[in-house]
């Protein structure tokens, strides 16, 4: 065996779309207008551990990476979620979600609904970033090239079947339509330019196929304590 091409490296990278949690039994039953919103509520409250250690995990990327070209880019990400400016960013915009969802900010920032599979889940991604090779953890972070397409069906079906959510709620996701293909085109660019030998692509494939199961694992602690 020797290294692969960067479009078959690539191929089975994006063949990693098979194991992504657009397939979960909950996100299904969300697309298709089947959760309460006790179930809704409850999925928000949970992916908000997610989106508050985002920033935390790409900080671990740029502790790690020597490279001052990929750190200059890398670091629009954190500003992405934590805002430049109180009141702007991705977790905010995570905050406003809930409060149209009906939850308090209150009870979304001091984790009262956060459940022990979410949390260890979402904490093994950041610990990955952290231990890891930075490349291995640039290449976890390839879920996003799944992700706009299941936010685009996710966006139509909460405008659709869950009405009762203002739609001004819904800005974090329009957001993430724009900047997800541009992280994930940017990550692509790293882990293609960086992983020419077969043993880091491996590791880089390996990296993907972690991720694909701690977004998984999360879905299944959800779904485990707000079940249908
Ligand atoms: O709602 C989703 O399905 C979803 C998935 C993912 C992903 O695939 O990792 C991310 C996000 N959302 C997201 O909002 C986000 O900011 C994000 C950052 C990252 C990452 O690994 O750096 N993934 C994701």
């Amino acid at each position: 065996m020797t290294a692969l091409e960067t479009t078959a490296f690539v191929e089975s990278l994006r063949a990693h779309s098979r194991q992504y949690h657009d397939a979960h039994p909950f996100h299904v039953r969300m697309n298709a207008g089947l959760c309460t919103p006790g179930q809704l509520r409850g999925w928000i409250a949970n992916r908000f551990y997610y989106q508050e250690n985002i920033p935390r995990k790409d900080a671990a990327i740029l502790a790690n990476c020597p490279d001052v070209e990929v750190r200059r880019r890398w670091i629009r990400r954190i500003t992405d979620h934590d805002g430049a400016a109180p009141g702007d960013g991705g977790i905010e915009a995570w905050l406003r979600l809930g409060e149209a969802a009906g939850l308090e900010r209150e009870e979304i920032l001091d984790h009262r609904h956060l459940v022990p599979g979410a949390r260890f889940s979402v904490d093994a991604y950041v610990n990955f970033a952290r231990n890891r090779p930075w490349t291995e953890a640039v290449a976890s972070s390839l879920t996003e090239l799944f992700a706009p397409d299941l936010m685009a069906e996710r966006l139509a079906a909460f405008e659709k079947y869950y009405q009762w959510i203002d739609p001004e709620g819904l800005a974090y996701f329009r957001a993430r339509l724009e900047q997800a293909p541009r992280d994930s085109e940017h990550a692509l660019e790293i882990v293609t330019t960086h992983c020419l030998t077969e043993e880091s692509q491996g590791a880089a494939i390996g990296a993907l196929s972690f991720k694909c199961d701690v977004l998984w694992s999360l879905m299944d602690a959800i779904g485990q304590a707000y079940p249908s």
